[in-house]
């Protein structure tokens, strides 16, 4: 045989003599050979982008009902509010949440501490930081994403409230992306808890008394936010608040199931005439 009668088969492509690569294609993918820019493409990060929501949907798409809950990476335990932190994860775990967290230090940890001591499961959403850094001890469950737009997706997705400690920008963040899905429709019915009246009530002031008055937000905008102190009534809000919705939902299932009832009653009848 000569070289031109030669052939080669890749997947559902023949090759003839001199169009046959050198290489095949497992080859040039397992060779580590050649410029890797293309790792740093947007093409490419699209990819890891969808890769991280797979492995978040598939962590946590059946986890029960969860609260998130946020605070600050810097408050070390021994603290009050590492107490409080503790102390309502810990009570939300005994309610039946589950509770999500950073999974990071602080008020992460705490929450995930209290709610692993509780018994209940105890999920931790890392982030990759330019700083090493691994998930807190007490979270039972983990995934570090890369991208914090991916994760915050999880915390919206998998939990049905947040709870909101004491914290900086990141907590700021999380509190105002969440009140913000919440104001414009994209979560409906969701519980937002600030803990710490306190720590939390000046920006509570400035939120009621000049973005109100300026007309920047609507007058029971403010009312979207829940502020205590107290540890028992953030799980009783937030167990009010999923009773109440899961009430409004039956009825209006039954009313759809009633007006259904109805309009096949009546076409029953039509169609009898
Ligand atoms: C010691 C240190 C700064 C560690 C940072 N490590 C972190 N690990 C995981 N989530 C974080 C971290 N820093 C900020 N966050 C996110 O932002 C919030 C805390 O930010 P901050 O400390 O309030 O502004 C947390 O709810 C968490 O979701």
């Amino acid at each position: 045989m000569t070289d031109a009668d030669k052939i080669r088969r890749a997947g559902p492509l023949t090759y003839r003599g001199r169009a046959i690569p050198e290489t095949t294609t497992d080859q040039r993918l397992l060779d580590r050979r050649g410029p890797v820019d293309w790792v740093h493409t947007d093409p490419w990060r699209v990819l890891r982008i969808q890769s991280e929501f797979v492995e978040g949907f598939g962590l946590l798409s059946e986890v029960g009902p969860a609260v998130s809950v946020f605070g600050s990476a810097r408050i070390r335990p021994g603290s009050d509010h590492y107490r409080l932190g503790e102390t309502i994860g810990g009570d939300l775990a005994r309610a039946g949440y589950t509770v999500i967290t950073g999974g990071g230090p602080g008020l992460m940890e705490a929450a995930n501490k209290g709610a692993q001591e509780a018994g209940g499961p105890s999920i931790g959403l890392g982030i990759e930081l330019p700083f090493e850094q691994s998930l807190n001890d007490y979270v039972d469950m983990g995934v570090t994403f890369r991208y914090f737009f991916v994760r915050k997706t999880m915390f919206v997705k998998y939990s049905q409230a947040f709870v909101v400690l004491p914290g900086g920008f990141g907590t700021l963040d999380e509190l105002f992306e969440s009140i913000t899905l919440v104001q414009t429709g994209k979560v409906t019915r969701f519980p937002v808890v600030l803990v710490g009246t306190d720590f939390w009530g000046g920006l509570v002031d400035w939120i009621r008394d000049r973005l109100r008055s300026e007309g920047v937000i609507s007058p029971d905008d403010p009312d979207l936010m829940y502020l205590t102190d107290d540890p028992g009534e953030v799980v009783d809000v937030i167990a009010k608040a999923h009773a109440d919705m899961a009430a409004r939902r039956e009825s209006e299932a039954r009313r759809d199931t009633e007006a259904r009832a109805v309009s096949g009653e009546a076409e029953a009848i039509r169609d009898e005439r």
